[in-house]
This record gives structure tokens, sequence and C-alpha cells, in this order.
């Protein structure tokens, strides 16, 4: 799988996802690449750029109220060839801290928890089990580590990273609120958002320098979606989009090391199902209404 390959500088490329620019603006594309384990398979799964681009539009506009975003368009601007998986957005001066929230206990989060009953640098309630849904949502903020995962870190030390305590408790504050306003929506859907990372940056084009959402927002790959149907705590939780490929690689004997294996057609089309009963679940809205939104 190669990176869309469009007539424009590339900014940046991430394991799924490029950045190209143009001009005052910016075009984030989604792929159709998929990773497990942190490892990107050589084939992809068809519409999966669409289907997470479809859902951040969506859920910019259900937060816009919220925070400004830097979502400008998804038709005008974007090249034919990745209409439908690429967004026209703002030119942002990203902010160097990742803005996690956890209204669950998984994951990294639960790890720690393990290890000294907290996550980054928060007191938790002895006794949670894994899964196990916190008594209120936390802020759990970490560094962007270039290679390899995030470094979990408390406030105090975003605050220093930012050279800005206000800010840092802004992004805690605006960032809790996010989740909480998505996680009541995802909820009367049927699924629960267990934890999701915004990132944030300031618009120095505007004279305010106000703070502005940025990235893809409440993804599938930058949240946890788990049905609430079967959902129990005491163990890990099914992943809504990822759990079927997931379960086919474990099922290959593969060691989680790169390569990763060629996905089969059959769980490429499970999956590619998975992210289309996402987006339809998420947004309450036929798929199909996105592609020809796009189209
Ligand atoms: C992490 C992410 C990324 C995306 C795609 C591929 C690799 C990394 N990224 C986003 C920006 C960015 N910079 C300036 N203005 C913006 N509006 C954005 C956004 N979104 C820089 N990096």
């Amino acid at each position: 799988m190669t990176a869309a390959d469009l007539d424009l500088p590339l900014i940046a490329s991430g394991k799924v996802r490029e950045l190209y620019d143009l001009d005052d603006r910016l075009l984030l594309v989604a792929s159709d690449r998929i990773s497990t384990y942190d490892v990107v398979h050589p084939n992809g799964i068809p519409d999966k750029g669409k289907v997470l681009t479809g859902i951040s539009v969506f859920w910019f506009d259900k937060t816009a109220h919220i925070i400004p975003n830097h979502y400008i368009s998804a038709t005008d601007g974007v090249p034919d060839k990745v209409r439908g998986r690429a967004m026209v957005v703002k030119k942002l001066t990203m902010l160097p801290v990742e803005c996690v929230v956890r209204g669950y206990i998984t994951g990294s989060g639960w790890k720690d928890y393990q290890a000294t009953g907290r996550v980054s640098g928060i007191q938790l309630p002895p006794g949670l089990r894994e899964s196990e849904k916190l008594p209120a949502p936390i802020f759990t903020p970490s560094t962007k580590a270039d290679e390899g995962h995030d470094e979990p870190i408390d406030l105090e030390r975003a605050a220093e990273i930012l050279g800005d305590r206000e800010l840092a408790g802004r992004l805690r504050d605006v960032s809790i609120a996010l989740y909480s306003h998505a996680a009541g929506l995802a909820a009367e859907r049927g699924v629960i958002l267990a934890d999701t990372k915004f990132e944030f940056g300031i618009d120095e084009a505007d004279p305010a320098r106000p703070l502005v959402l940025g990235d893809e927002v409440l993804t599938p790959d930058s949240s946890r979606y788990w049905p609430v149907e079967g959902y129990e705590p005491g163990h890990g939780q099914p992943s809504f989009d990822k759990q079927y490929v997931r379960d086919w690689a474990s099922s290959t004997g593969w060691d989680k090391a790169p390569p990763a294996p060629e996905i089969p057609a059959d769980v490429v089309a499970g999956t590619r199902a998975r992210y289309v009963e996402a987006y339809e679940l998420i947004t309450g809205e036929p798929f199909d209404g996105w592609l020809s939104r796009t189209s």
C-alpha cells in the first residue's frame, strides 16, 4: 500500500494517513491502510479511509458548539483521486500534547492502574476491574513520540511542555467536554465510547489566536468504541471495528512483528462491513449518503 501520491507537497505521513500542503490550507488524507498491533498490513480495507473521514466530519459538526475546529471541506479543493477520504483543513500551529480522555479503564491505562493505582498521575479508586466505567472521565495527556508509543504525562508536565498552565487546564476542560458530549450521543446509538485522543492547534491566521480542534476526531482509529451489547467489565472488550481482523491475525500465529501478513479476502470483506456498520451506527446515516455527498 502506498501513499495517495498526489501532485501536492507531502508535509507528513503516518501509518495510515498523509498530510499535504495547499498553501494557506492543508489536505488531510485517510488511506485504506490498516494496522494491527501497530504494524501496517500490506493490503488495505476498501472504504476505510472514507468511513473514518465521514465520521470525523460528522463529529466536527456535532462538536462545533464546544470548540471551533479546523475542518473546511470534504469536496471543494479535494482532488478527485481522494474524494470522500480527505478533508481540506485550516493550517494550525499544532500543540505538542496528545489529549487523551478515558471514560473506561483499559489498554495502557489499565496497565498503569494495575501497577500504580494511578493513570497519568491521577489517583483512581481501588478495586476497579478491567474495562470498568470510571466514576468520571479523566484527562490523561501524553507527549507525541516520533517513534514508538506516546509517553503518558500528568497535567503539570503538560503545562511545562506547553509553557502555559492556563492552556493546559483549557485543554483538559475542552477535551473532557468533547468526550462527554460524544459519549452521550454514542450511548444513544448503543455504542460505548471508551476513550479517545484529540489534537489541538492555534489558528495563527486569526488575530484572536483561538484554540482549534484539529486532526481526525472521534474515529475508530483515534478512539475505542465497544458495542454496548455484550459489554462486561473484568476483561478486555472487543474492538468494534478491528476485532475481526485482530482475531484473524492472532489465529495465523503471526508473531506481531513486521512484516504483517496479507489479509485474506473474506477478512477484508468482514472488516469493511464492520467499518461501514460503525459509520452507520455512530452517525445514524447510511454510508451511501456519505459516498454520494462526496462523489
Ligand atoms: C498528526 C497529524 C498527522 C496527520 C497526517 C499524517 C501525519 C500526521 N498532523 C496534523 C497536523 C496539522 N498541522 C497543521 N494544521 C493542521 N490542521 C494539522 C492537522 N490535522 C500535523 N500533523
